[in-house]
């Protein structure tokens, strides 16, 4: 394959979104052998604001907005992002070309002391995350705790749980993973206990959707399975309108051509929470997800979501 520039490959700059680029762009390569490639760094209002819960600065697409303009500019040719950052409805123009096999989509445990797990620390103990899911779990299991907002990307926030800001923090195990440091998690939370954010631990490439060329390039990358898993996970989040306003945690396994489909939804304060189960064929992925999602729509009511908005 030779094409006449090389493929540009935006990213954040963030560490973590260093690694998975990487580790996306060497796919890309060994698919398309003698591709030429080039990195592209965008930063993003999550990169920029740092002070501030994502929930409270709002808006959409904290993560992803300046690489879709980066796109519409013709400054790169393709974005990567976590999964987990990217809007269920894409602007018109951009499509996710291809969804990389999943890693593992579980939440990790760190702590500063000795606790090695959420029911080990002691009454009043201070959890640093700025994830209303992840608050609202642990207050879920553990009322007693104390939830302090902890903002930044994950080496930042080690070392805030280093400097004492807070006794415990939990971080996907994806992304320690990829920075090459998942000995500093003290145990991995099973789902029962910390169900995941929709899409964790998947890769996407987004591109433009009439640059067929490129979209051969990156279809060999694809996953089928994550794809469907992913399909259900996001289309329970479009029946729940979610943002980063919205406690939501959902995760789809598939087994041959089935699919389980699990959904939560909290109060931020982790006091009530409203559960969905649904199985069916792979086939119906998107469909199922859509009812798990109006399902929960329907069972925390229309005032749960007007006072998130
Ligand atoms: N919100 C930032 C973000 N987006 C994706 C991941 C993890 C990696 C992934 O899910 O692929 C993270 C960091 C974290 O939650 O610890």
């Amino acid at each position: 394959m030779t094409r006449a520039r090389p493929l540009r490959i935006g990213t954040r700059g963030s560490p973590m979104a260093l690694a998975q680029t990487g580790m996306v762009r060497d796919r890309i390569v060994a698919a398309n052998p003698g591709l030429e490639t080039e990195i592209v760094v965008v930063s993003t209002v999550a990169d920029r604001v740092l002070d501030r819960p994502l929930s409270e600065i709002g808006g959409k697409g904290l993560f992803t907005k300046e690489l879709e303009q980066a796109l519409f500019a013709d400054s790169i040719d393709v974005a990567v992002h976590s999964m987990k950052d990217v809007e269920t409805w894409l602007p018109d123009g951009l499509v996710i070309a291809c969804i990389l096999e999943r890693d593992d989509p579980r939440d990790a445990f760190l702590s500063a002391g000795e606790a090695n797990g959420l029911a080990d620390l002691p009454a009043g103990a201070r959890v640093g995350t700025s994830s209303l899911r992840r608050g609202a779990q642990v207050l879920m299991h553990r009322p007693d705790l104390t939830i302090v907002p902890l903002r930044g990307n994950a080496n930042t926030r080690m070392r805030k749980l280093e400097a004492g800001e807070c006794d415990a923090t939990l971080l996907a195990l994806a992304g320690l993973q990829r920075l090459g440091m998942e000995d500093v998690a003290r145990s991995v939370l099973s789902v029962e206990e910390m169900l995941p954010a929709v899409a964790q631990g998947a890769l996407g490439i987004e591109c433009r959707a009439r640059d067929d060329a490129i979209r051969a390039l990156l279809a060999p990358v694809a996953c089928a399975t994550t794809t469907t898993a992913l399909d259900a996970e996001r289309g329970l989040l479009a029946e729940l309108d979610g943002s980063c306003r919205t406690p939501i945690a959902a995760l789809a396994r598939i087994q041959g051509d089935r699919l389980s489909l699990d959904g939560l939804l909290f109060l931020p304060d982790g006091s009530r929470h409203w559960a969905v189960h649904r199985e069916g064929a792979t086939s119906d992925a998107a469909e199922i997800g859509r009812d798990a999602g109006a399902e929960l729509k329907r069972a925390a009511g229309d005032v749960y979501f007007a006072h998130l908005k």
